[in-house]
């Protein structure tokens, strides 16, 4: 049978029983997270139509004004989630705090917490360039059936049991793992099916491409700097070449395929970059782990990162291998 016959639904079925806590709750909770993409693919994909173009003129707890998209990603997601009772606790970039989710049947007590970016790489949503939503799950640590506590949510990164991303671009794909390797399934418009496309996707070991936003350059801390200029270098392979879209799941997904680095440092206007670690840099750091990828803030492993706030943000530098220890040597170097 070729492969693309497979549907997301069926993969996620046939996979469950890998899943070392499988009781068909976490398959739910998929499975959900595919209705809200679905949702929200078509508000995106008509989004020049209706009026959800443009700021929603409210400030998210990040000081950043919200897209009208933003907002409605974030109540569809929110919505389907609490709909399917299958989780006790969501947290969202356009939320200053989580949203506890008390399950009405006393007999089924939610067990997984959900952390979300809505829309990822809302500067690009007017300009008609590719977004996405990114999602990452825990199991809670609290005792089930009681309200879930922060305590739930600030888990390192290697908690995780599941992370991916929706990316709306060219195709709409929703990519994601369980922690057994990571798989890509693009949306069929026409039926609403998302089928598999890219089964077992891997980071090629070094790339050339790199992902980050010059403009900031003079900004950078010197190692960066240095690693700039090495990958403009003639030399070897090099130069290589830049890209850079601006949204987080569309610079990952390109890099993922081809083989690149995606960098978003920390710097004398932002002291500690500008990715949040809870909903952008773990879910994504476990996709590029399972893909033989690497990520990293510069010094250590950001799945190692115990977390002390539901916003924090850390310096990201992700992607294949080499080209993370590479810009590691540069910035341990200084
Ligand atoms: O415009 P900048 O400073 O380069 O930042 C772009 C980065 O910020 C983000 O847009 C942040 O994500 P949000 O759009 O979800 O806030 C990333 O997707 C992207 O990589
Ligand atoms: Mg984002
Ligand atoms: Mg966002």
């Amino acid at each position: 049978m070729d492969l693309r016959n497979r549907t997301l639904g069926e993969f996620i079925i046939e996979n469950q029983s890998s899943f070392k806590y499988s009781t068909g709750e976490l398959s739910k909770l998929i499975n959900a997270i595919r209705l809200a993409a679905k949702v929200v693919n078509h508000e995106v994909n008509k989004a020049g139509l209706v009026d959800i173009l443009g700021a929603s003129g409210d400030i998210n707890v990040q000081g950043e004004g919200q897209q009208k998209l933003d907002v409605l990603a974030n109540e569809k997601f929110i919505q389907t989630l609490k709909n399917r009772e299958i989780v006790c606790g969501i947290a969202s970039e356009e939320e200053e705090g989580f949203i506890t989710i008390n399950s009405n049947d006393k007999n089924h007590q939610n067990k997984y917490v959900v952390l979300i970016d809505p829309l990822d790489g809302s500067s690009n949503i007017d300009v008609n360039v590719s977004v996405g939503t990114i999602f990452s799950i825990y199991r809670r640590i609290t005792p089930v059936g009681t309200p879930v506590t922060m305590e739930d949510f600030l888990q390192p990164g290697i908690n995780q049991v599941a992370a991916g991303y929706i990316i709306y671009g060219t195709s709409t794909m929703l990519v994601y793992t369980t922690g057994d390797g990571v798989n890509g399934f693009t949306l069929n418009p026409a039926i609403g099916t998302f089928y598999l496309s890219h089964p077992d996707m891997k980071f090629p070991e070094t790339g050339r491409i790199y992902s980050i936003n010059e403009g900031n350059y003079v900004h950078f801390p010197q190692g960066v700097k240095n690693y700039i200029k090495y990958c403009q270098k003639e030399e070897d392979d090099r130069p290589y070449t830049s890209r850079y879209i601006g949204s987080l799941v569309s610079d990952f997904h390109r890099n993922m395929i081809k083989g690149g680095i995606y960098m978003y440092p920390k710097s004398s206007i932002a002291s500690n970059g500008k990715l949040r670690l809870l909903y952008e840099c773990n879910p994504v750091a476990f996709l590029a782990e399972q893909a033989n990828g690497k990520a990293t803030d510069g010094h250590g492993r950001i799945l190692e990162i115990k977390p002390s706030e539901l916003h924090q943000r850390v310096p990201f530098f992700c992607g294949s291998k080499k080209m993370v220890d590479k810009v590691m040597e540069f910035i341990a170097e200084q």
